[in-house]
């Protein structure tokens, strides 16, 4: 047994949560959409993270590709079969809410730590049979794919192509005769490769080609290819299958290649919900050709809440172990302090903690209009399309680059231990940031944006095509850049200075391009000429809708206390004077040199406010220890001793001589003597 001392919290950590000036609880509840979900929460905690079947009996770290893939897949099925078959977990929670929380990076994480192998079944597949088939078709596919009599996976990217959708190669040729698709990879560059389950576990995927019916393309459609036997697991004929290799992170994901030689598929199993082949070949058009995008739409709003969850982890790792970490002293004699005194490690931390709920407010607007658009009436989904793609493509860019940048400075702000794989901020920032390239790489996304932002303010909009509600800005009257500074300054003053930014750039962009066009350029090379120009704004459109977001999300909430509403009004604030250092609000004349030395000073003085309270913040993130699965991280900040029992856990460990002595150093030894 551990000595009782061993057990005790770290006294610093206790002073840290004497002083908390809010209601934890209250931020808990916020962060979980309600108590409710808060107690959910927890009970499904309590089951899955009691129950020995999800322990790990070595750390994954220590296995091979091979053992962790199939540790890891071990894991993900039973987790599968407590949702479908035990009723204990069905009466905690509804299946579809369980599943989700489980392939999600809250609770999944703790359990499949590695990647989970069966993820795209849940976060692609399922919402590709959801946005892309017909009725009928739902009813024949969605009840198996639930139940886990099939395991499907989303298969779009090619070793050729992945940003550039038109570009996919494989082709899907109707045959009218025999009434089936033809699925072919013609070339070394059209193989599939990457999809997350493809590898190795997935029977089924929904196969993205070129569909050709009468000797026409009508470019990229979904289909639904049958991989392996479902009973032998064996790949079928025609269909070469098989892992791509160590990848950075999520190892166990098992991400995978695929070759279709002249596969042939019933003609029913090309998802039918917006174009439809007849079964004489004759092509029906959808309503929008966009909307075979949807299941993409639909993942990177998923990406939004998932990045913000692994700052949420990074952040809570970090402060604490800044507020147990001693080193240096800040006066000469007076002793080593907290790292979390410093105010560089402050400027660290505190606007990580504050980006945790930017991204919260904007990721939950942006869920509303997505389901708007997905439930309502189909030609206010059509109008709202441009809308909700333009917004879903820069916020999915914005929270991947931005939580992923996050967690990376909070790896850094434990110093040499953040680099052990034991903080697991390794594991948190490599899963991080893929983030920032599959479900559309983050500069093509921004591209995405800029193109609809330079649409709207040229008036390139189509007859009967609205501007959407987040642009509306680029219709108004400039605002006046010679506001007094208390007007500016103020937080929707701030949120005009974005504003103004975006549209000087524009303006920048189309009169760059038009000279160049009128200098005889092609318009789309005079384009790429302007891109980063176009970026910046797509970026500052952005970061002011995120700001906006976060300063209309305060001042809406309701029935907080007055502690726990400061220090959200301060970490809002903070988070608009941290982002206003940016050149932007400067060169473009919102802000002068004497406003950005005011609004710096401000900065720091909420510095110091917001550093006694970070603790008490990230304990109100409520995450479980285990989840957490961090030597630096725990809630009781016993750091030195969980680095050094994870330390004697290394197979290298169990042995004071290893065999590879014998083989290798002692020969040279000898050799050299
Ligand atoms: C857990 C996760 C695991 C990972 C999974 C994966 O990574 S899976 C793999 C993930 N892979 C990726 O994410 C691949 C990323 N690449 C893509 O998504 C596409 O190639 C693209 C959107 C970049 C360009 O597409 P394109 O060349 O067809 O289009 P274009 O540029 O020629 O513009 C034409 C018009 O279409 C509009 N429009 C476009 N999309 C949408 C939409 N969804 N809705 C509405 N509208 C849309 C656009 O605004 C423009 O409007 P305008 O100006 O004419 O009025
Ligand atoms: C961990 C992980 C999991 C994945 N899972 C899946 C999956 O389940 N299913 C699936 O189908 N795919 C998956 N992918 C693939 C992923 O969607 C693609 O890698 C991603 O869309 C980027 O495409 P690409 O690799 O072709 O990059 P590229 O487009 O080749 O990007 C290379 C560079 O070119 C630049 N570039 C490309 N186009 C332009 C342009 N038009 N203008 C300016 N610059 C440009 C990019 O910014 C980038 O810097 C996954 C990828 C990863 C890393």
């Amino acid at each position: 047994m551990k000595p009782a001392a061993e057990n005790v919290c770290n006294p610093d950590l206790l002073k840290e949560r004497a002083h908390c000036r809010f209601i934890p609880e209250e931020i808990t509840h916020f962060l979980d959409n309600g108590s409710e979900n808060t107690k959910l929460r927890h009970k499904l905690e309590e089951y899955f993270l009691n129950n020995p079947l999800f322990d790990d009996d070595i750390p994954p770290d220590y296995l091979s590709h091979s053992e962790r893939y199939s540790n890891e897949l071990r894991k993900s099925c039973a987790m599968v079969q407590c949702f479908l078959n035990d009723p204990t977990v069905q009466n905690i929670a509804g299946q579809m809410e369980g599943v989700r929380m489980l392939m999600g990076n809250g609770l999944g994480s703790a359990i499949t730590k590695d990647g989970n192998p069966l993820a795209l079944h849940y976060v692609m597949f399922l919402p590709a049979l959801i946005s892309q088939a017909s009725q009928e078709q739902m009813a024949y596919w969605i009840g198996r794919a639930w139940a886990g009599q099939i395991i499907g996976t989303y298969a779009q990217t090619e070793l050729g192509h992945g940003s550039f959708l038109r570009g996919l190669e494989t082709t899907a040729t109707y045959d009218p005769d025999s009434e089936e698709f033809v699925l072919h990879s013609p070339t070394i560059t059209s193989i599939k490769w990457w999809p997350g389950g493809l590898g190795k576990t997935a029977n089924h995927a929904v196969v993205m080609a070129q569909l050709y019916t009468e000797g026409k393309c009508w470019g990229p459609h979904a289909f639904i290819v049958q991989l392996r036997d479902l009973d032998t697991h064996a790949s079928l004929p025609g269909i070469s299958v098989g892992e791509i290799g160590p990848r950075l992170g999520t190892n166990s994901q098992d991400n995978g290649f695929l070759r279709l030689h002249h596969v042939r598929i019933p003609r029913l199993h090309m998802l039918m919900q917006h174009a439809q082949v007849t079964k004489s070949g004759e092509y029906v058009q959808p309503a929008s050709s966009k909307l075979t995008y949807g299941t993409m739409v639909f993942v990177r709003v998923a990406i939004c809440f998932d990045a913000g969850r692994q700052l949420q982890r990074a952040v809570t790792i970090a402060t604490r172990y800044s507020a147990v970490r001693r080193q240096s002293e800040l006066v000469p004699g007076e002793g080593e302090v907290q790292v979390l005194d410093y105010q560089t490690q402050q400027h660290k931390l505190l606007p990580q903690l504050a980006t945790v709920f930017a991204v919260t407010f904007s990721a939950r607007r942006l869920w509303e209009t997505y389901n708007s658009v997905t439930h309502g009436p189909k030609e206010a989904q059509l109008a709202l399309l441009p809308e909700l793609h333009v917004l879903s493509c820069g916020l999915k860019a914005a929270c991947a680059s931005d939580c992923s940048l996050g967690c990376d400075v909070c790896r850094l702000a434990c110093g040499g231990h953040g680099y052990l794989a034991s903080s697991n901020l390794p594991r948190i920032v490599t899963a991080t940031t893929a983030t920032q390239t599959y479900e559309g790489e983050n500069t093509v996304m921004w591209l995405q944006v800029a193109r609809y932002l330079l649409k709207v303010y040229s008036d390139g909009l189509e007859s009967g095509e609205e501007a959407g509600p987040s642009v509306q800005f680029l219709r108004e009257p400039r605002p006046d850049l010679t506001a007094p500074s208390h007007a500016r300054l103020t937080n929707y003053g701030l949120v005009m200075g974005w504003r103004v930014a975006v549209v000087a750039l524009l303006q920048e962009a189309q009169q760059e391009l038009q000279r160049r066009v009128a200098a005889g350029q092609q318009p789309d090379r005079a384009r790429d000429a302007c891109s980063l120009t176009l970026v910046d704004a797509a970026q500052c459109y952005i970061r002011g809708h995120m700001c906006c977001q976060f300063v209309a999300g305060v001042d809406e909430l309701q029935g907080l206390s007055a502690g726990t509403t400061l220090v959200l009004q301060q970490l809002c604030r903070l988070y608009l004077l941290y982002h206003a250092s940016s050149s932007h609000l400067l060169r473009h004349g919102w802000l002068s040199g004497a406003d950005v030395s005011q609004l710096e000073a401000e900065y720091r003085a909420l510095l110091t406010e917001l550093r006694q309270d970070a603790v008490a913040l990230v304990d109100s993130f409520d995450i479980h220890d285990r989840i957490l699965n961090s030597t630096l991280g725990a809630a009781d900040g016993r750091v030195y001793d969980r680095l050094y029992e994870e330390a004697l856990k290394s197979p290298l460990n169990q042995q004071d001589v290893p065999d590879a002595f014998n083989k290798y150093l002692r020969p040279l030894l000898k050799s050299s003597l």
